[in-house]
């Protein structure tokens, strides 16, 4: 049965990326997404907003929804103090088991953990399952339509605290545009836009950073 992208982009980072290195992993993936076949990883362009706001944020526990094949795990946990955690959620098992091999390469294996599941069903089962209190920092890359229940979801669960900073990718494209309207609106949220573009693409797109005022 012929290969997946996925599996594709897993082995051409087996076979050219450093061992338990996680830079060495996220511009691999780079170098095949933007020179061979095109993936829906965050990228380098909004990939270094990420680092910015995970930077600033120091987070303790954080949480990705949308894990994909790893790029923004690794992406994320490379920059995590000693002690920290971040889960990271993924409801397609081929995309799962493609990220968990991609994570273990990386060598960050025992700061991320991957949940796999929808997102609906393992937000509300953080706090007794995960043993998460509230969550410092949380990275929104997974359905579009998921980003406004989720975020709804996070609040009902009493997993934010003031300041807890929440980032969403594709603001612009594909577009979350309930979302941006919720958070915009809502007076618990203060919104920052950080205007950029799709992926190895010339494509506008956006990442809005929405922290949590409780
Ligand atoms: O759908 C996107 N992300 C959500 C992914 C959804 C599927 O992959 C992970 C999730 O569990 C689901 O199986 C997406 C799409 C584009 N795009 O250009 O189409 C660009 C991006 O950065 C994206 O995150
Ligand atoms: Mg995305």
């Amino acid at each position: 049965m012929n290969q997946s992208k996925e599996q594709r982009i897993l082995n051409f980072v087996l076979q050219n990326a450093v061992r338990g290195d996680p830079c060495s992993v996220v511009d691999t993936i780079d170098k095949y997404c933007s020179q061979k076949e095109w993936a829906m990883n965050v990228g380098d362009e909004k990939g270094k907003i990420l680092d910015k706001t995970v930077q600033e944020a120091n987070p303790s526990v954080a949480l990705e929804l949308g894990t994909y094949c790893g790029y923004s795990a690794v992406r994320i946990s490379r920059l995590l103090k000693a002690g920290s955690r971040l889960l990271t959620v993924e409801f397609n098992p081929e995309f799962a088991a493609i990220a968990k091999q991609m994570i273990e390469f990386a060598g960050v294996q025992d700061k991320v953990k991957l949940l796999e599941g929808p997102s609906e069903e393992i937000i509300p089962q953080l706090k007794k399952k995960y043993e998460v209190d509230t969550l410092d920092f949380v990275f929104l890359d997974h359905w579009k339509d998921r980003y406004t229940p989720d975020t709804i979801l996070l609040q009902e669960c009493n997993l934010l605290r003031k300041g807890s900073v929440l980032l969403a990718d594709n603001i612009i494209f594909p577009g979350a545009p309930d979302f941006l309207n919720y958070v915009r609106k809502s007076p618990h949220f203060q919104c920052t836009n950080y205007p950029s573009h799709l992926e190895y693409m010339q494509v506008e797109d956006a990442m809005e950073k929405a922290v949590f005022l409780g």
